[in-house]
C-alpha cells in the first residue's frame, strides 16, 4: 500500500485540527493509503522531518496548519532528492494560499476532496535563496502575523493580526524603493510592497490576474498617498479596480530586484508567507512549476 505524510502543526490557527485526525486516517484509507502522521514541536521540525524521511512510497505530503507551516513543508520539499506532491489543509489563522486553492474550510469537505488527488504544478518562488510559495514583502503591514502573539492569535484569530496592524501606524514612515524587473528600474517612495504567487494576501484579492502556473510572479507595491487618496485606494480595492490606479505600482515578471537605502530598520526584514524572511535587498526568481500541489480543480486559479 501506498502512503501519505500527514504533518501537523498543533499551534496553528484555532488549534482544532488535532481532533479531525481520525477522520483524515480513516478517508485516505478507504481512498487506498496509510498515513503516516507528524505532529510538530517546534518552529522547523517538519522542514527536518522532511529532509530525513524515507519518501519512496509516499504518494503525497499534507500538511495541516497556516501559510507559515506550508512554506516550512514547501522548503523541506524542495530540498528533497524525491519529488513528492504536497496538500494543503487551511488549519491556520489566515490561510492565504490555502484559500486562494478554492478549499473550503470544514475539515471533512475539505480532507474528501483532497483525497481525489488532482494535481497541478505551480510556480515557486526564491528570496535570496529561501522558498515562498504566496508571498513576500515588505513595509507596513506585511510583517503583522509574524510578530503576533501566538496565544493571542489562538485566542482571537484574525482580529490580533488588525490590531497589530494598527499599532504601526503612528512610526512609520514611507521609504524610497528601487524595483528592477523585465529590464526596466522603478524609483518612488512606498509605503509597502508585496510580490505574489496567488495575488492574494491578507484575505485581499490583491493581484487580479495572477495564476499559480504563468512562469510569473505579480509584484504590487503602494506608493506613499495622502489620506484620502489611501480612503479612494481601498474602496477601489474592495472592487478589484486598484491595479489602475495611480498609486498602485503592478509589474509581472520572473525576476526582480528589490533595494531601499531609506526604509526603517523594524521594516527592513521582509515577510516571507508570514514568517520572517531576508533583509532587504532582495532577489526574487521564480521557479516555473517547480512543486506539484493537490488542488481542487473546480476553483483552481491556472493560466488560460
Ligand atoms: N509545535 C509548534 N509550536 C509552536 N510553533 C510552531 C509549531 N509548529 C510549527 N510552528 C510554527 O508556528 C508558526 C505559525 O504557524 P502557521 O503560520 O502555520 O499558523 P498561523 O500563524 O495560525 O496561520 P496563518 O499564517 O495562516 O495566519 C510557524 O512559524 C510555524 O513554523
Amino acid at each position: 500500500m501506498q502512503e501519505v505524510i500527514l504533518l501537523y502543526n498543533p499551534k496553528a490557527g484555532d488549534t482544532y485540527f488535532r481532533f479531525e485526525l481520525d477522520e483524515f486516517i480513516a478517508v485516505f484509507n478507504t481512498a487506498g493509503y496509510d498515513t503516516r502522521i507528524f505532529r510538530s514541536r517546534a518552529k522547523g521540525d517538519m522542514a527536518a522531518y522532511l529532509l530525513k524521511a524515507d519518501l519512496s512510497n509516499v504518494a503525497a505530503v499534507f500538511v495541516a496548519g497556516g501559510d507559515g507551516s506550508i512554506n516550512e513543508v514547501v522548503n523541506g520539499l524542495m530540498n528533497c532528492k524525491h519529488k513528492v506532491p504536497l496538500g494543503v489543509i487551511p488549519a491556520g489563522t489566515s490561510n492565504d494560499f490555502a484559500r486562494s486553492l478554492g478549499f473550503p474550510s470544514e475539515y471533512e469537505k475539505c480532507i474528501n476532496l483532497l483525497a481525489n488527488m488532482q494535481m497541478e504544478d505551480v510556480d515557486v518562488g526564491c528570496v535570496n535563496g529561501r522558498y515562498f510559495i504566496n508571498v513576500c514583502g515588505a513595509g507596513l503591514f506585511t510583517n503583522v502575523s509574524q510578530t503576533v502573539n501566538i496565544d493571542l492569535k489562538n485566542l482571537i484569530g484574525k482580529m490580533a493580526y488588525y490590531l497589530k496592524g494598527a499599532g504601526q501606524l503612528p512610526s512609520f514612515r514611507p521609504f524610497k524603493l528601487r524595483v528592477e524587473a523585465n529590464g526596466e528600474v522603478y524609483e518612488d517612495n512606498f509605503i509597502l510592497f508585496l510580490v505574489l504567487n496567488s495575488g492574494s494576501a491578507g484575505g485581499f484579492k490583491l493581484a487580479t490576474d495572477a495564476a499559480l502556473d504563468d512562469g510569473l510572479y505579480d509584484f504590487v507595491g503602494i506608493r506613499q498617498v495622502s489620506l484620502p487618496e489611501m480612503t479612494l485606494l481601498l474602496v477601489r480595492m474592495l472592487k478589484g479596480e486598484h491595479l489602475k490606479d495611480k498609486s498602485v505600482l503592478h509589474l509581472q515578471s520572473n525576476h526582480f530586484l528589490i533595494s531601499s537605502e531609506n526604509i526603517q530598520d523594524d521594516l527592513r526584514e521582509s515577510d516571507v508567507d508570514g514568517e520572517s524572511g531576508p533583509l532587504l535587498p532582495l532577489e526574487i526568481d521564480v521557479k516555473p512549476k517547480a512543486l506539484s500541489l493537490i488542488v481542487n480543480r473546480q476553483n483552481l486559479i491556472v493560466a488560460e
